[in-house]
């Protein structure tokens, strides 16, 4: 079973991160203390949310307008890479709606009848949060289709000559979405989202403000340049710059005094294998397996994904985003290519054609 209904207010019932993945009964405790503790670091409230200011705004004119004219929210559709607040966004827009919040996940809907109950739960204003639903079968996509629109769905019962259709109408309430990739979303689904919005990549400084508030959470003491020092470190992503500090405060406890100054937290992310640019170990091996296997590029990315032994999925979902942002690689038609700042990271020469195009 991958339901949960949560009512909004309830703070400490948080789900964890990914419901129908993990958590709810699946296969048991895999990686809980972290999941424990993100949902502790987890911003409750929009307005505890750092960064994201365009997406945040446009959100509280939608949430503010459903509340004034006691309507509900328009369906919402968030897409972007992973662990940049999508999860964060969805859980804080019924809260501030002081409405119920259901959670489902794309990948465990794998037939219409698995979306039934959450339908049939629904009641007026409440939201259903559909994670990964770029996941969702088309069956299941076609079904939602009028139960977005028109707050009714079709049942049909029986088979053959013998079918019947059941309309059954619903009480109007929201969806929201969440993505990695809105390319692979059908066009008559992403349609029917009213709000789309895509998360970007944070700056430094949201990023610090981010780690200095969480160490208070977390009762961590940190200077100034050395939460600096993890915002650098964490490729733009809150969930990496908290899993970071996390991993400087265990540093702290067991190797100093307990503080995380500079030289601790730069210890730290050396033993981590994160370099100055925030890349860890995976970034740095699909940046090298482009130079040195395949000549600095262009090469698919099913190519790079079968040499490092990888998902093409994981590459284009979770390594790539952030190379392509630091313009340390490129897309083209014909593949992935290293630029000059690529080359220059690992240390090398780029080739002469490309000092003046890349
Ligand atoms: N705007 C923010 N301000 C402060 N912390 C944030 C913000 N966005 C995300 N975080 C932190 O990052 C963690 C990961 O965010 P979240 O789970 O919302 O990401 P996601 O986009 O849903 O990722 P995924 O695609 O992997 O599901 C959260 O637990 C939270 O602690
Ligand atoms: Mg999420």
């Amino acid at each position: 079973m991958t339901r949960e209904t949560i009512l909004s207010g309830d703070d400490d019932q948080l789900p964890p991160d990914r419901p129908g993945v993990s958590g709810f009964g699946g296969d048991g405790d895999e990686d809980l203390t972290t999941k424990e503790e993100d949902t502790a670091l987890r911003p409750k409230r929009l307005e505890d949310m750092i960064g994201q200011r365009e997406v945040y705004e446009r959100i509280m004119i939608a949430v503010k307008a459903a509340q004034i004219r006691k309507e509900p929210l328009g369906h919402i559709l968030l897409d972007g890479p992973p662990g940049l607040g999508k999860t964060t966004f969805a859980m804080c827009i019924p809260r501030a709606l002081d409405v119920p919040l259901q959670i489902a996940s794309g990948a465990a809907l794998a037939a219409p009848k698995d979306l039934l109950p959450y339908l049939t739960n629904a009641s007026e204003g409440s939201v259903l949060f559909i994670d990964e639903i770029h996941r969702l079968p088309k069956a299941v996509e076609e079904f939602m289709y009028p139960a977005m629109e028109d707050f009714r769905i079709d049942i049909t019962l029986g088979e053959g000559v013998n079918a019947r259709t059941l309309n059954m109408p619903l009480p109007p309430f929201t969806i929201i979405g969440a993505t990695t990739r809105t390319g692979l979303l059908s066009a008559p689904l992403r349609d029917r989202f009213q709000v789309r919005e895509h998360l970007e990549f944070y700056n430094q400084e949201e990023l610090c403000e981010i780690v200095t508030r969480n160490a208070q959470k977390l009762k961590v003491e940190i200077d100034d340049d050395a939460a600096q020092k993890i915002a650098v470190c964490s490729r733009g992503t809150p969930r990496i710059a908290n899993n970071r500090l996390r991993w400087v405060r265990d540093y702290a406890t067991t190797k100093a005094d307990g503080e995380a100054t500079f030289a601790v937290a730069k210890a730290a992310l050396d033993m981590l294998g994160v370099d100055p640019l925030g890349l860890d170990g995976q970034d740095r091996k699909y940046l090298e397996t482009i130079l040195r296997v395949f000549n600095g590029g262009p090469v698919g990315v099913e190519a790079i994904a079968h040499t490092l032994n990888m998902a093409p999925d994981t590459l284009t979902d979770e390594v790539e985003p952030f190379l392509l942002r630091a313009e340390l690689v490129v897309r083209s038609p014909r593949g992935r290519k290293l630029t000059t700042a690529g080359y220059a990271h690992l240390g090398e020469t780029p080739p002469e054609e490309l000092g003046a195009s890349a």
